[in-house]
């Protein structure tokens, strides 16, 4: 059995540059960059390198990756680990997708933040680094995590919080769970891995809308999401889970006739409650599920795949509840 299977994506990773312009629909192959990355600590482990994508991740569609994810549900059935190269724009909700369906597996998901032929690119050494991770034994019962910047950060909670810089991602209150440099593998926190939520063979999700709060914000984007076909929808809430009198009003009432509604936070950090009247307070009495310290992001992934279609039990509300209850995001009842 091999030991590892990469799986390539491209991303800057891949990239190549053109008068200081990257092109991420151009990039070199998946053994390329392998390459690269076992010269930075000469790692010899037999990887076996698919090449999946070869595009910048902003370019990435839901069922591209859930097709991703059943390429890395295959290729844990013929390996011990699973490393993704992947750009770093959506890599969070890659990770998270990965997560909701493939529970504990080790799979390290890794990019870059400068192009393969940068005069001083980090790609290699973040390749080497998730190599180094997926391999070790810290690495098996870890679940999928982002390596970038020489930090083991866990899926649930990425995010990638710089531009340009190559310390790209953090996970605040969740990580990093560990660190990969020259002097090895460290793994100094156990993060919670929930089971999979994601049936296996799931092609694409239900939409779901995604309503952000700003000075001022009325109900024209929560009208224009239902009217769009949203079966779901998520706010990504002032502070502490707080909502304009005129969103709040509208979610009520959307509440009222079952329509599910999620509240994360737009801060980046600490969970969402139902704190104050008027906001938060007033959804959670409606019915609205509060999404704990999940990014909209992720939260808004969370919730198309507790709707997701062909599941007998159709209450997505315990669903996401349970679930994130056991990603340390939420109550336990
Ligand atoms: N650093 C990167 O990889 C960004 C790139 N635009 C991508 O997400 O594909």
């Amino acid at each position: 059995m091999p030991g590892l299977t990469l799986l390539a994506t491209g991303g800057t990773i891949a990239a190549r540059s053109r008068d200081g312009v990257r092109n991420t629909s151009d990039g070199v192959p998946g053994a390329d960059v392998l390459d690269r990355a076992r010269a930075v600590w000469g790692f010899e482990g037999e990887v076996d390198v698919r090449d999946v994508a070869g595009v910048g991740s902003s370019a990435l569609t839901v069922p591209d990756v859930l097709a991703l994810v059943e390429a890395a549900r295959a290729a844990l059935t013929r390996s011990d680990g699973v490393v993704i190269t992947h750009g770093t724009d959506t890599m969070e909700e890659t990770a998270f997708l990965l997560s909701l369906a493939l529970g504990p597996a080790p799979v390290a998901v890794t990019g870059s933040q400068r192009a393969f032929d940068d005069s001083a690119p980090d790609g290699p050494r973040n390749l080497a680094a998730a190599l180094a991770w997926a391999s070790d034994r810290a690495a098996a019962d870890a679940g999928v995590t982002v390596v970038f910047a020489d930090l083991v950060l866990p899926a649930i909670g990425v995010h990638k919080s710089a531009t340009l810089a190559p310390e790209a991602f953090t996970a605040p209150g969740r990580g990093p769970i560990g660190h990969v440099d020259e002097s090895g593998v460290r793994r100094h926190a156990v993060p919670p891995v929930p089971g999979p939520l994601l049936e296996p063979g799931t092609t694409d999700l239900p939409r779901v809308a995604l309503v952000p709060q700003y000075l001022g914000a009325d109900e024209a984007e929560i009208d224009a999401a239902v009217a769009s076909g949203a079966q779901g929808l998520v706010v990504a809430t002032f502070g502490s889970g707080n909502t304009t009198p005129a969103v709040t009003s509208a979610l009520v009432r959307l509440l009222d006739r079952g329509f599910p509604v999620v509240m994360s936070s737009r801060t980046g950090s600490g969970a969402v409650s139902g704190l104050y009247t008027g906001g938060g307070a007033d959804l959670i009495a409606a019915g609205a599920v509060p999404a704990g310290d999940l990014s909209p992001w992720q939260a808004r992934l969370l919730l198309a795949a507790a709707l997701a279609p062909d599941r007998s039990d159709h209450d997505w509300a315990t669903r996401m509840r349970r679930w994130l209850a056991d990603a340390g995001a939420g109550p336990r009842s």
